[in-house]
């Protein structure tokens, strides 16, 4: 993993706001995306801090689907740049929104771990994109994803939030 090269977030849309991923959010979880050395995964780390409990000593689902989205979401991104033959950052920028998000919880997620997220596109990338994305901490796989990404025109997002 070239974690030691900026994000893809960071390349692409460095002052998003989301609260996942956006690496301009003040208190934000600032997820990072980066591609793997295969060519075919995009990776994230994430160590969740006690904070967001559920069970004792174990992750709240919730959190965990915030992770799956945001990093899946990047995944469905960086393959449009990358079908199109630039980089994150170039311009016109790429947005996509997650239109289905699917997840199992496979074994309990612990706190406190480093988690890594595994994310592919399955078949062709395109304005509606499929990405599988699985949860491991350490060798144990705890959760998998499987979402549905939409690509869109992000001038119109917020007038349809105002319809
Ligand atoms: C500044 C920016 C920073 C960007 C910074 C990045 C921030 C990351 C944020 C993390 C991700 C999020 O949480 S995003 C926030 C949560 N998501 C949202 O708010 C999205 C709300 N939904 C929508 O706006 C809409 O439903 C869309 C855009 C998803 C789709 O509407 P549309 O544009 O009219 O397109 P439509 O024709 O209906 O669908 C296109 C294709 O997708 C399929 N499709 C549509 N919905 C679904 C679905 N639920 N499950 C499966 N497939 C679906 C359709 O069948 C079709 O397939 P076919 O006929 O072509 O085969």
């Amino acid at each position: 993993m070239t974690s030691d090269s900026p994000a893809i977030q960071d390349l692409a849309h460095a002052e998003g706001i989301c609260y996942g991923c956006g690496p301009a959010h003040p208190t934000g979880l600032h997820i990072k995306s980066h591609w793997h050395e295969d060519g075919v995964h995009v990776v994230a780390r994430f160590t969740p801090s006690d904070e967001f409990v559920g069970w004792p000593g174990l992750l709240y689902g919730g959190l965990l689907a915030m992770l799956v989205d945001c990093h899946s979401n990047w995944t469905a991104m960086a393959y449009h740049y990358r079908a199109q033959g630039r980089a994150p950052g170039t311009l016109p920028a790429i947005h996509c929104v997650t239109a289905h998000l699917g997840l199992d919880y496979v074994k309990p997620t612990p706190l406190g771990r480093a988690l890594t997220l595994t994310a592919r596109v399955e078949g062709e990338v395109a304005r509606k994109t499929r990405v599988l994305c699985e949860v491991h901490a350490g060798d144990v796989l705890t959760a998998r994803g499987d979402s549905i990404f939409v690509q869109v025109d992000v001038d119109k997002l917020g007038s349809a939030a105002q319809a």
